[in-house]
Order: structure tokens, then sequence, then C-alpha cells
């Protein structure tokens, strides 16, 4: 069996290398020739997760249209997947497992969504959870959920992905699965402000809570289950990135707490994705006021003082 890969981005050349390390042949795409020719040649991804080899079972190219094998893990970022997507010859009938976390900023959709519009008649799936690509490359162990509609779907694919060192727990709320990754990340770039702003573990520990609560509510508004985001969709993920300054959501918010710049080539989700859930919020009358907080703070349109008196200030309230 052969997997693709779209996008060499850390998180899919960690994939591609763990899936061919466990035995599978892997097509990995780049959308540069020269990306693609350096791989090859150099078998290993020097610009984006430097420092392990690729196994041979991976091969890599530019052409999009040889690169689709009938299981397709999309590893590029939220904001550019319906565009990916819409470029790619004939999808009907593949698997395309979203291996993004987030919300399209012009339609408020994850990218379960996203892939079911732009290819009704494919097999949406997302796979997320806790999981720094350098870990997975590593080989080090790593948990994900994988969801899909379709429970027959989810069973074989399910079997396809798993490797010695990545066990994958399967469900069927893609939801909720794809809520969880996309919401977390606002909430850590909320931590990683209270960190660099000096305000505490204490902040910290308050703002992933009230933060988990914020994910629930609005998970469970459109229609997800509260499990899922107990699960390492949400929860486990929100552990991960809210902790470690690995997370580039959790270090884009301890730069704007100390009040540096951060490098805008980088890939942070949860940016665009606070805008969007905020949006969406709106509409649907949902309180969350973390999200609010840490889009007033991308936006200048607050300083940290501020919004530590606005969210203080709130009305007392039953936990
Ligand atoms: N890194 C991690 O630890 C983890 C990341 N993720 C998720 O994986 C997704 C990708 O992140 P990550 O791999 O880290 O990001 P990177 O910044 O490492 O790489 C992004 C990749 O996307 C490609 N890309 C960007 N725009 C397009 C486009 N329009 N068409 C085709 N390819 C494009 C880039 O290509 P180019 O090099 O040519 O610019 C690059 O290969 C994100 O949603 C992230 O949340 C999930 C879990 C862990
Ligand atoms: O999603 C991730 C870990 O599960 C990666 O986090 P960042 O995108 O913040 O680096």
């Amino acid at each position: 069996m052969t997997i693709s890969v779209l996008g060499a981005g850390a998180f899919g050349t960690a994939l591609a290398i763990s899936l061919a390390r466990a035995g599978t042949s892997v097509t990995l795409w780049t959308r540069t020739p020269e990306h693609a020719a350096a791989m090859q040649s150099e078998r290993r991804n020097t610009s984006r997760l430097p420092g392990v080899e690729f196994p041979k079972e991976i091969s890599v190219t530019s052409d999009l249209e040889t690169a689709l094998s009938d299981t397709i893990l999309l590893a590029i970022p939220m904001q550019q997947l319906r565009k990916m997507l819409e470029s790619a010859p004939n999808l009907d009938g593949k698997t395309l497992v979203a291996c993004c976390k987030g919300v399209e900023l012009k339609t408020e959709l994850g990218p379960v969504a996203v892939i079911s519009a732009c290819a009704p008649n494919a097999t949406a799936a997302i796979l997320t959870g806790p999981s720094f690509a350098t870990d997975i490359a590593k080989g080090l162990p790593t948990a994900l959920t994988l969801a899909v509609q379709d429970e027959a779907a989810g069973k074989r694919l399910q079997q396809s992905l798993t490797t010695p060192n990545l066990r994958i727990y399967r469900t069927t709320d893609t939801i909720g699965a794809e809520l969880g990754g996309a919401l977390k990340n606002v909430i850590a770039i909320a931590c990683g402000t209270a960190i660099g702003a000096g305000l505490g573990e204490s902040a910290r520990a308050a703002l992933m809570t009230r933060g988990y609560a914020e994910m629930q509510r609005m998970a469970q508004s459109l229609g997800a289950q509260p499990e899922t985001l107990a699960g390492l969709a949400g929860f486990g993920d929100l552990a991960l990135t809210c902790t470690s300054d690995q997370s580039r959501n959790y270090r884009l918010g301890l730069s704007l707490g100390q009040g540096d710049v951060f490098d805008p080539s980088i890939t942070v989700e949860g940016a665009a994705t606070a805008r969007a859930v905020q949006k969406r919020a709106e509409t649907m009358n949902i309180e969350m006021p973390i999200t609010d907080a840490v889009v007033a703070l991308l936006d200048q349109n607050m300083k940290i003082a501020d919004v530590i008196e606005m969210l203080l200030s709130r009305p007392p309230k039953e936990e």
C-alpha cells in the first residue's frame, strides 16, 4: 500500500517518516521542484525537519498528479487547505485525511468540512491530537485521534496509519476532533501570553481550565460529543500545547506577553483561527472571553493589563 502525504512541512515529513519506518511506501509531495529535488538527493528535509534521515520507503515529488494514491494525508496549514484541494486533480473515491488544525477564516469551517465541500465524493477524515513533529520523527511514543464518520472506513484507516510508535484511537465525531485541535491553539496563545507577561503558573492553569470550558461550549453548540473534547483531540492537545515552548502557538503568546516581535513566517494556526472562532461565537451568541482577549491582543486593540482587568471583572458566576 502507498500513502501520499501532501505538504512537506515539519508535520507531513514526520508522518511520512513514521509510516515509512513501519514499512509503508510513502509519496511525499512538496509544491516546489527545488524542495523536492533537495529532499530526494539529501534524503532529509533540511528546511523543515532537519536531522532525521528518510527511510528508503519515502519517495519525493512536486508533481501533484503522480503524488496521489488512494489514501492522502493533507499536512498543509489550514488557511491554505482549500486552495490546495482546488488545485488537485480528481479526488473522487480517495480518502483525504486532514492533518491540520484550525478554522478557515473566510468560511468559519474546519478542515473536514472544507474537504467535504471541495471533494464531495471523497471520504473525509482528520488525524489530530498531542504530537510534536520532532517527537514523531524521533520515533517517540505518540497517541492521536482519527475521526471518520464512516466507521468501517475509520477502522481500515486506523490500521493503515498505526505504527509501532504511533497509537491511533478512532471516533466518528469529526466535528469534535476538528474543533479540539483548532480551539486549543487559541488557548495556547493565551497561556503563552500569561507566562510571557509574568502572570504565573496559577494564571496559566486558570486559562487552561476556563479555556477548556470555552472549547466545550463552542464544540457542543456545533454538535460535538463532550467525550471527544475530553480526549486526545481536545484535552490532550490542550495540555501539550499550553505547557511546552516547543509549541509555536504558545511561543507566539510568549512573545505577545514579553512585547517581542514574532517571526511572521512561522506557522501559527491559532491566530487566524481565533478570529474565525470569534466571528462564529458572535453569530451563535456563545461567550468566549479568552478567545476575545487573544484577538484583542493580536490586533493590538488592548494592552495586557486591560485584558487581565477585562477577564477578572466579569460578573461572578457558577463554574
Ligand atoms: N509541527 C507540528 O509539530 C505539528 C503540526 N500540526 C499541524 O500541521 C499543519 C502543518 O504544520 P507544519 O507542518 O508544522 O507547518 P510548516 O510550517 O512546517 O510547513 C508548512 C508546509 O505547508 C506548505 N504549504 C503552505 N502553503 C501551501 C500551499 N498553498 N500549497 C501547498 N503547500 C503549502 C509549505 O510549503 P513550502 O515549504 O513550500 O512553503 C510547508 O511545506 C498545521 O495545521 C499544524 O497545526 C499538527 C501537529 C503537530
Ligand atoms: O499541534 C501541535 C501539537 O499537538 C503543534 O503545536 P504548534 O502548532 O503550536 O507548534
